[in-house]
C-alpha cells in the first residue's frame, strides 16, 4: 500500500506553509465544514477538513488566528462547528492542565502495559498485528498503515481505530495512545490522551464510544464494508478500571514573571512556536536557544516525520525571532542550566510549557537553574488564561463561553 499521494507530502513544518493551510480552507470554515467534517475520504483526499493540527499543535499557526479567520470568513454562527472543534483543543489542553495526575497516571500505566503485554507472546504478537495493520480487519489496517505512512488519521478514523484497538481487539488502551502519539505530526499529550479517555468511556463517564459497522462505510464512502459481527456491539467502558474516578481540577499553575531589563536567555520549543507575538522588547536577550523534544513522546521509536516536522518548525521559530539559536536536544542530554550559565543570564524565558514529555523532561532541569540562581519564567498566551479556567468538567462548560472569550480575547472585533 502506498501513500504517496497524500497531501502532506507537500506540507513543509513551518509558519508560511501552516498559513497557506489556513488561507486554503477559508472559505471551507463555514456550512460546508459542518456538513461534511465527519467524511473520511481517506489519505490524499482529506478536504472536508483542514488538516491544520500539526501547525496548531505547535501554535504555528494559533487557534486564535484560526478562529479569527473562520469568524471574519463566515461569522460566529456559520461557522460554528469549526470554531468548536478549535475550542476542544483548548479545552483539553486546559483539562489536562487542571489535572496533571491524569498525564502522570497514563505515564506509568503505560509502561505498566508495556511490561505485561511484552511478557505474554500471544500478547505482544496482537500489539504488533495491530500497529503493523496485520488483524485482518481491513479498515483497521488500512488506518494503521495510512498513520504510520502519512502521520495523520481523519478525526473519525481516530475513533474507530481507537474503538476497535480497546473493544474489539481488546488490547491496552494506552499503547494504542502511545502508538498514535508517536506517530501522529499533532500527536498531542492532552487532545490524545484524552481522546482516547473519552473513546474508552473515561473522560465522559461511562460512555464509551462504539465503533459501527455501517458508520464505517457511510462516513468513509463505501470504502470500507465490515460486518457488525466482526466489531464489538455493546461496548462497557472501562471506568471499573478507575474506581477512584476523575480527580478534582486543581488551579492553574502559577507561572514566574520575567524581570524587564535582566540578562536573559529566549528557548523556543514545539509546544509554541511563536514567541514573536509575546512582547520581548523588555528584556535584555542575550542568546537563544531551540530544545528539540519529540523523541520524548515515547520509550519506543517515534515517527521520523514527527522529529523531521518539529526540526523544521524550530528552525523556522527561530528564524523569524531573528537571532541565531543554539540547537539543543532534550532526548540526548541536553544541559539547559549549564548552556544558560555559559551565557551568563540570570533567567530563561520561555512560552508556557504544559503538561507532557517535555515539562516531565524539565523537571530536574529547573532545579539546576534554580541551583545556579537562573529563573525560568513562562509566558502564557491570553487564550489560554481565558480558556482555561472553564475547562474543569465537560466542554459543554467552555462550548457555553465561547461568545464571551471571543469577546475577551478581541476575536469577535
Ligand atoms: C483517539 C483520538 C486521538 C487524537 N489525538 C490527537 C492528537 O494527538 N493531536 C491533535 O491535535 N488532535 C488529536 N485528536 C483530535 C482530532 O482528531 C484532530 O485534532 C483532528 O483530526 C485534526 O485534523 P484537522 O486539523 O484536519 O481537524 P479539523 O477538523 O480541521 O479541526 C480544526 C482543528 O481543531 C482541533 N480539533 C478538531 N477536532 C478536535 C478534537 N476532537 N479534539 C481536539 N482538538 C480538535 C485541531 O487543532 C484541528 O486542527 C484525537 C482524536 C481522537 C479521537
Amino acid at each position: 500500500m502506498s501513500f504517496q499521494t497524500d497531501l502532506f507530502a507537500s506540507v513543509q513544518g513551518n509558519r508560511q506553509s501552516g498559513l497557506h493551510l489556513l488561507d486554503a480552507f477559508r472559505p471551507r470554515m463555514g456550512k460546508r465544514y459542518a456538513a461534511q467534517r465527519n467524511m473520511d475520504a481517506g489519505p490524499g483526499n482529506h478536504r472536508a477538513v483542514s488538516r491544520l493540527s500539526p501547525f496548531i499543535r505547535r501554535r504555528l499557526v494559533t487557534e486564535q488566528e484560526t478562529v479569527i479567520a473562520a469568524v471574519r470568513a463566515h461569522g460566529p454562527e456559520e461557522a460554528s462547528k469549526f470554531i468548536e472543534e478549535v475550542f476542544w483543543r483548548s479545552y483539553f489542553k486546559g483539562w489536562l492542565e487542571r489535572r496533571p495526575s491524569v498525564w502522570a497516571a497514563y505515564c506509568t500505566g503505560l509502561e505498566q502495559d508495556l511490561a505485561q503485554s511484552r511478557s505474554d507472546e500471544r500478547r505482544w504478537a496482537s500489539v504488533e498485528a495491530a500497529e503493523t495493520g496485520a488483524t485482518g480487519i481491513a479498515c483497521f489496517d488500512f488506518w494503521a498503515q495510512e498513520l504510520v505512512e502519512t502521520g495523520y488519521l481523519h478525526n473519525h478514523a481516530r475513533m474507530w481505530f481507537a474503538s476497535i484497538w480497546i473493544f474489539t481487539l481488546r488490547l491496552p488502551w494506552r499503547i494504542g495512545a502511545d502508538f498514535f502519539l508517536r506517530h501522529l505530526i499533532d500527536g498531542d499529550p492532552a487532545a490524545n490522551t484524552l481522546g482516547w479517555r473519552w473513546v474508552a468511556g473515561l473522560h465522559t463517564r461511562g460512555k464509551a464510544y462504539e465503533a459501527k459497522a455501517w458508520n464505517i462505510e457511510k462516513f468513509s464512502g463505501g470504502r470500507f464494508t465490515p460486518t457488525e459481527s466482526g466489531l464489538a456491539s455493546n461496548v462497557a467502558s472501562l471506568v471499573a478500571e478507575e474506581p477512584g474516578g476523575l480527580p478534582r481540577p486543581g488551579p492553574l499553575r502559577p507561572v514566574r514573571t520575567a524581570t524587564p531589563g535582566t540578562t536573559t536567555a529566549l528557548l523556543i520549543t514545539e509546544e509554541d512556536c511563536q514567541s514573536e507575538e509575546f512582547d520581548l522588547s523588555a528584556f535584555d536577550i542575550r542568546a537563544c536557544a531551540t530544545l528539540a523534544g519529540s523523541p520524548l513522546r515515547s520509550s519506543r521509536p517515534v515517527g521520523r516525520a514527527v522529529a523531521e516536522f518539529e526540526r523544521t518548525a524550530l528552525e523556522d521559530a527561530a528564524a523569524r525571532v531573528g537571532r541565531p539559536a543554539d540547537a539543543l536536544d532534550a532526548a540526548n542530554g541536553a544541559d539547559l542550566a549549564g548552556w544558560a550559565v555559559s551565557i551568563g543570564v540570570k533567567q530563561v524565558v520561555t512560552p508556557y510549557i504544559p503538561e507532557g514529555p517535555l515539562r516531565d523532561w524539565l523537571h530536574p532541569h529547573l532545579a539546576a537553574l534554580d541551583a545556579n540562581g537562573i529563573a525560568f519564567c513562562e509566558l502564557r498566551r491570553d487564550w489560554d488564561s481565558a480558556v482555561w479556567p472553564h475547562a474543569t468538567a465537560s466542554f459543554f462548560k467552555v462550548k457555553d463561553r465561547i461568545p464571551e472569550i471571543l469577546e475577551a480575547t478581541g476575536v469577535s472585533k
